[in-house]
């Protein structure tokens, strides 16, 4: 009896560990499973080697010769897809449009998961909607929100010129700018500096600590128990206490009506009083959350490459700012005047190849089985998005590994927008963001040039590589803002 027992035991659990390891029909290829872990020792030892998951990946990909690599990192089934027909479709077919629902999204997410970003089906609908509608009716994305950008440009220049006797990390000044302007349209007000410095060094630490998949807190949730400073998940939980403080506050401050104007929250609030189940006060935060997270170092990340490019070549600069001074003079540069400024735009552009700030986008949810690329991928699979390869393709750009901003221009001499870039996403969970990262990008970009040369210092030429964790960012340099006279 108790050998048949064993025996049945045994071969239930020889069972388990092949099916574990059996790939799905006609998935798409890539690395050995193993039990248990599936490929995720190879995905990470590829990490390693080059430097970051989204080029450990694009590695996989092309040893396996697939514009689909097919993975099982843990018990997840994850997929990678690369080409222009591939991302297109997984970026606009109603399929893919689901987010996982992992423990590092809810983590991320305070607990549950909601909000914007990663929540999906009707909640993440009527939520998108809701924002986006709001936010454009308090003049997010009008012309309104270019003086607001203004502003911040007039406290940047500010701050240069009280530092700039010494050497400026624009760090120090870009991402808190960036999350003022966001901030004014869910809050009505600017985050308190203290507070803002701190929540600003949380974010980058959280950044440069996960990949997009969330690493081994995802996989493996009980490490948090004995490796909570390792696995991030203290930083992670750091970081939701602060920012839902400065959240708390707000809706604090917002319900005795001590906020003048209109803003998101005071919209969200009311709609709050006409008893509309899924507006509660959770969800209010989270979506505070994803706003601020997703905003303020993906902008500011692409204006300190900008200026990185401009510190490495000085001959580029040169060019900028004399179409800057002969187009705009001394006038303060405003969003309509990326027309006037063709080969700025296009130097913006090429940037915002060259260093894509989110080079895999997602991680999308798998809503039901579908198709890619002839594979057959499972309904729940994790799909990552591989735009990063994408602004490299040869078939699409020459040369794709120089910086060329003529690329960016027709023959007549006019901006060429390239529908081959997707720095924003695309679809229904396109970036709602984009217009306030465009044009916060430009007029900085345009406003600091105007005023100031920027030189690397001490005779130290900072590196042009990037540091890839969740979103690309440069690696921290400094540099001389020089008065123009
Ligand atoms: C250069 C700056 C930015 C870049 C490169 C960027 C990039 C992206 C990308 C690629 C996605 C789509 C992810 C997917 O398809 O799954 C996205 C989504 C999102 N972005 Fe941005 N973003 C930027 C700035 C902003 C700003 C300024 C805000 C808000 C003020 C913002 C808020 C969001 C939100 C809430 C989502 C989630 C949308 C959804 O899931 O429905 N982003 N962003």
């Amino acid at each position: 009896m108790f050998i048949t027992v064993i025996t049945v035991l045994l071969l239930v659990i020889a069972g388990y560990i092949i099916k574990t390891v059996t790939k799905p029909r006609k998935f798409p290829p890539g690395p050995k499973w193993y039990p248990f872990l599936g490929c995720s020792g190879v995905v990470q030892s590829m990490t390693k080697k080059h430097g970051s998951q989204w080029k450990g990946l694009s590695e996989l990909a092309k040893e396996y010769s697939t514009q689909v690599l097919g993975l099982k990192l843990g018990s997840e089934l994850v997929v990678v897809v690369y080409g222009e027909k591939n991302i297109r479709n997984v970026f606009t077919e109603p399929e893919f449009e689901g987010r996982p629902n992992s423990f590092f999204i809810r983590l991320r997410c305070l607990g549950k998961r909601m909000g914007i970003t990663f929540s999906d089906g009707p909640l993440w609908r009527e939520h998108r909607q809701f924002t986006v509608k709001h936010l454009r009716n308090i003049g997010f994305g009008k012309t309104g929100m270019g003086e607001d950008i203004q502003r911040e440009l007039s406290n940047i220049l500010d701050y240069v010129e009280k530092n700039n006797d010494r050497a400026i990390n624009p760090k120090s000044v870009l991402p808190a700018a960036v999350m003022n302007v966001i901030w004014k349209y869910v809050a009505g007000e600017r985050i308190k500096d203290e507070r803002l410095k701190f929540l600003l060094e949380l974010l980058n630490a959280r950044s440069k600590a996960f990949s997009i998949a969330g690493g081994w807190l995802n996989q493996a949730p009980w490490c948090r128990f004995f490796f909570p400073e390792l696995s991030g998940y203290s930083l992670i939980t750091k970081m939701n206490q602060q920012i839902s403080e400065v959240i708390e506050e707000a809706i604090i401050t917002h319900k005795t009506n001590t906020v003048p104007g209109n803003d998101f929250i005071y919209s969200f609030l009311s709609e709050m009083d006409s008893n509309k189940n899924s507006f509660t006060e959770e969800q209010l935060k989270t979506i505070c959350l994803d706003l601020l997270i997703a905003g303020s170092q993906t902008t500011s990340n692409v204006l300190e490459f900008a200026f990185l490019v401009l510190v490495r070549n000085q001959a580029l600069q040169d060019k900028l700012y004399r179409e800057i001074s002969k187009e705009l003079g001394n006038e303060t540069p405003s969003w309509n005047d990326r027309t006037r400024l063709t080969y700025t735009s296009a130097f913006l552009l090429e940037v915002q190849r060259y260093y894509t700030i989110v080079p895999l986008a997602g991680p999308r949810r798998l809503l039901d089985d579908a198709v890619i690329d002839g594979y057959l991928i499972p309904k729940e699979t994790t799909v990552l998005i591989s735009v990063g390869d994408l602004h490299f393709d040869p078939e699409i750009w020459d040369d794709p590994h120089e910086f060329k901003p003529e690329r960016f221009i027709d023959e007549c001499g006019a901006l060429k927008n390239s529908e081959h870039m997707y720095p924003f996403g695309l679809g229904r969970r396109r970036c709602p963001g984009d217009s306030l990262a465009k044009s916060f990008i430009f007029i900085v970009f345009v406003g600091v040039l105007q005023k100031y040369r920027i030189e690397h210092c001490n005779g130290v030429l900072p590196s042009g590589e990037p540091i890839i964790g969740l979103i690309s960012a440069p690696r921290p340099y400094v540099a001389d803002f020089i008065p123009r006279s």
